[in-house]
């Protein structure tokens, strides 16, 4: 049976090459684009098509920190689609990064310089705003409009007979201790990647709990350090091959395979040999916590769902949150 799979943020770096991958090993599958810009989601098509010219690729707006959008196209994949095999959960931003140089120079000789590289802790703060429904934009793009998609999706994601599966692009970056639950949008903080990013491994956790036994999996992964158009958004190309040598540090790692497991991330990494490779990392997140996640979402669904019925958006959500 042709396979349905929809990519979001599939227009450019991870998302697309993760598109990419996917037409070359099944060729018949139908795969959806779900981007927010037309003119370069079309352009990702043609690219796959010239590579792939049987494949069926389709494209939809989605611009999944919208609100109203995400409500939109949901109704478009339902019309479209009787059932989603894989959703990948990828689109995702890092607005206004700033590099603290004197953290790095600090890290560099101390003993958590291997972290640091992996992970960028203590190096990476951000500068978020309010979006127009009233959300913190990076966790209304990283988190809540995948959120959103996921329960208008339900329908076709929880199938009597059929197992569906959301992929979440997490990141190393993603920290306990940059997430708070009384906070969950980061709107006090100055890491909301971070905050956002650990959100969606907790999440992801809750939903296995919530909705395995209607045939619905989630899984996180953590592509690594991968050169696309956010981390130049950190720093310049020519930044990134000065650092290439030191990047190895991280490539000195065995090969493992395992079946997925909801506690795991999976780091995509590379071997000191050049062999790609998957390690799966416990991921230092907690039942408890990740329920109450869960229901704040939830409160904040029937929220946005009263407020898109209204029409009228911000106050009351940056009040209710
Ligand atoms: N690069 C890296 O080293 C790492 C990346 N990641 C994660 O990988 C994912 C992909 O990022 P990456 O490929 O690196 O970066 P890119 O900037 O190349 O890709 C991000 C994609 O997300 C899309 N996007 C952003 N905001 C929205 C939105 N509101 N609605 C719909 N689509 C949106 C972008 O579309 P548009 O072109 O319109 O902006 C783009 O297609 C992200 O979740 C990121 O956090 C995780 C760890 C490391
Ligand atoms: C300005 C100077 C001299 C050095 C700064 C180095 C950092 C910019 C760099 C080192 C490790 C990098 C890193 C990321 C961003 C840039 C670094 C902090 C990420 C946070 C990018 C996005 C992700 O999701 C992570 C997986 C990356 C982890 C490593």
């Amino acid at each position: 049976m042709q396979r349905v799979v929809i990519v979001t943020g599939a227009n450019s770096g991870i998302g697309l090459a993760l598109c990419e991958r996917l037409l070359t090993e099944d060729s018949q599958l139908r795969l959806c684009l779900a981007c927010r810009n037309t003119q370069r989601a079309e352009a990702a098509r043609s690219a796959l098509l010239t590579s792939h010219t049987n494949a069926h690729v389709d494209l939809l707006h989605l611009d999944v920190g919208s609100v109203q959008s995400v409500f939109t196209a949901a109704q478009e994949v339902k019309a479209r689609y009787s059932r989603i095999d894989f959703l990948y959960l990828n689109a995702g931003i890092m607005p206004n990064p700033q590099v603290d140089v004197k953290a790095f120079f600090k890290g560099l000789f101390s003993r958590n310089v291997i972290n640091m590289f992996a992970t960028a802790e203590g190096l990476l703060t951000q500068q978020d705003r309010l979006n127009s429904d009233g959300l913190q934009e990076v966790f209304a793009t990283n988190l809540f409009g995948h959120f959103l998609l996921i329960r208008e999706l339900e329908p076709l994601l929880c199938q009597a007979g059929h197992t569906s599966r959301i992929v979440w692009t997490s990141s190393s970056n993603a920290r306990r201790s940059a997430f708070s639950i009384e906070d969950m949008q980061h709107r006090n903080g100055t890491e909301p990647y971070s905050s956002s990013k650990y959100a969606s491994d907790t999440l992801s956790l809750a939903l296995n709990r919530h909705k395995n036994n209607q045939g619905l999996f989630s899984a996180v992964i953590c592509p690594g350090l991968v050169m696309t158009n956010l981390t130049y958004g950190i720093l310049p190309s020519f930044f990134w091959t000065l650092i290439m040598p030191i990047m190895w540090l991280h490539w000195l790692f065995l090969q493992k395979s395992e079946s997925l497991d909801p506690r795991a991330k999976y780091h995509s990494l590379t071997s000191g040999l050049g062999t790609n490779y998957t390690q799966p990392r416990k991921m230092d997140i907690d039942d408890e916590m990740s329920e109450v996640l869960y229901s704040k979402l939830l409160d904040l669904e029937r929220v946005v769902r009263g407020e898109a019925n209204e029409g009228n958006a911000a106050n009351k959500l940056i009040n209710s949150t």
